[in-house]
């Protein structure tokens, strides 16, 4: 458990935390341009030696009034958007540099990091002849391979198109499942962030605002606001059951099925679904003569109201809780209070392929 006790001020800025991060899973860090960001992962790093207060990983005390350990004695690793690999040497070579200078420390072995990221065929070649989206799984791997006790990511999928991130997303699943190491990601993109995401914390005006496991975070209506309209929604599980003849895939919800665009992924496997609470409709009743396929029973579990016409409803649907933003007029209209039982709709074409990924239990709170 990395623990964070610091305050540090720049002309106007003033970045004041306490705040622990858990040392498993991927730990987003999400906020707006200039809240602070990269200042947390400096302070974390060892960058900002001027930093009052403590930072200390388990009981060793890295940062306090009468102690400052150095960046290279913390033991983490970084990734950056720019990767910052050595151009004159392969990939291999690369990989090697960072996995003789951390022999002996525990970690995964070079064949797992290669393994997990696909790095085999890639090998020979130089940095400058690999995609953006290869050069950073190389990246990747070569900052794993330094065997760190966390890994720091700075924005790194920022610099790839939308395909190259598709790309890549995968891999980083495949890392948070299977390698272990705890990574504390800070990113601009929520459909990324829930992706990856065990852990949430939203980070406004230099003060972590909210901090908690990614899905409950995210079905709190109280976040909601921090986020905005746009990106406020929850996260679903469920298991994929089928791959229908007119292109949907059928997925089981804990209460009633979802049919959405094709999910390139095997039947049976748990799938996280992310529901922008603008593209949830209400009804009391269940609704017939409707296009939407996706009609979820719920229950009203919270109303909150952020000030202006629309309010965020939190519904449960069995153990997935749903956000919905629909307008004052119509939550009064509906007579919306909390425990009223009723029904949640989703647009299959509302959910976008970036919005879906693998959900393991294990790494899911
Ligand atoms: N070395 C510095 N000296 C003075 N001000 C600084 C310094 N570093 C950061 N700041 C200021 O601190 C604030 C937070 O910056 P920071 O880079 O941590 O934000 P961020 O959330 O990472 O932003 P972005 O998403 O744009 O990278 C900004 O107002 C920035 O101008």
């Amino acid at each position: 458990m990395l623990s964070i006790d610091i305050k540090i001020e720049y002309q106007g800025f003033m970045l004041q935390t306490c705040q622990t991060v858990l040392a498993s899973g991927v730990t987003a860090l999400f906020g707006r341009s200039g809240s602070g960001k990269s200042t947390l992962l400096r302070v974390i790093s060892g960058l900002e030696a001027r930093a009052k207060g403590r930072v200390a990983w388990g009981d060793e005390v890295w940062q306090d009034d009468s102690h400052f350990t150095p960046p290279h004695k913390r033991g983490i690793g970084f990734v950056f958007q720019d990767t910052r690999l050595f151009p004159h040497l392969t990939v291999a070579r690369n990989l090697a540099y960072a996995d003789k200078r951390a022999r002996g420390l525990p970690g995964a072995s070079l064949d797992d990091i290669v393994d997990a990221l696909d790095l085999g065929p890639l090998m020979a070649r130089n940095p400058a002849t690999l995609s953006g989206g290869e050069q950073s799984r190389c990246a990747i791997g070569r900052a794993l391979l330094t065997r760190p006790r966390m890994l720091l990511m700075d924005e790194p999928l920022a610099a790839l198109d939308a395909t190259r991130k598709a790309e890549i997303l995968p891999y980083l699943e495949r890392l948070r499942d299977q390698i272990g190491t705890p990574i504390l990601y800070v990113s601009h993109n929520m459909a990324e962030v829930t992706r990856l995401a065990n852990h949430l914390m939203l980070i406004d005006a230099g003060r972590i605002t909210h901090s908690g496991p990614l899905s409950a975070l995210l079905a709190d209506p109280a976040a909601a606001p921090a986020l905005g309209p746009q990106e406020a929604g929850a996260v679903i599980t469920a298991t994929l059951t089928a791959h229908e003849a007119d292109g949907l895939s059928r997925l089981q919800t804990a209460t009633a099925p979802l049919f959405l665009p094709h999910i390139d992924a095997p039947l049976g496997s748990r799938q996280r679904i992310r529901i922008l609470a603008q593209d949830v409709i209400l009804a009391r009743e269940a609704p017939t003569g409707l296009s939407a396929l996706n009609i979820l029973p719920a229950v009203v579990s919270q109303i909150s109201s952020d000030g202006d016409a629309a309010v965020m409803v939190q519904l449960r649907a069995g153990n997935d809780l749903i956000l919905a933003r629909v307008t004052r007029r119509s939550a009064a209209a509906l007579g919306l209070c909390a425990g009223m039982a009723c029904f949640a709709i989703v647009k299959s074409v509302s959910v976008a392929p970036a919005h879906i990924g693998p959900d393991h239990n294990a790494t899911h709170q």
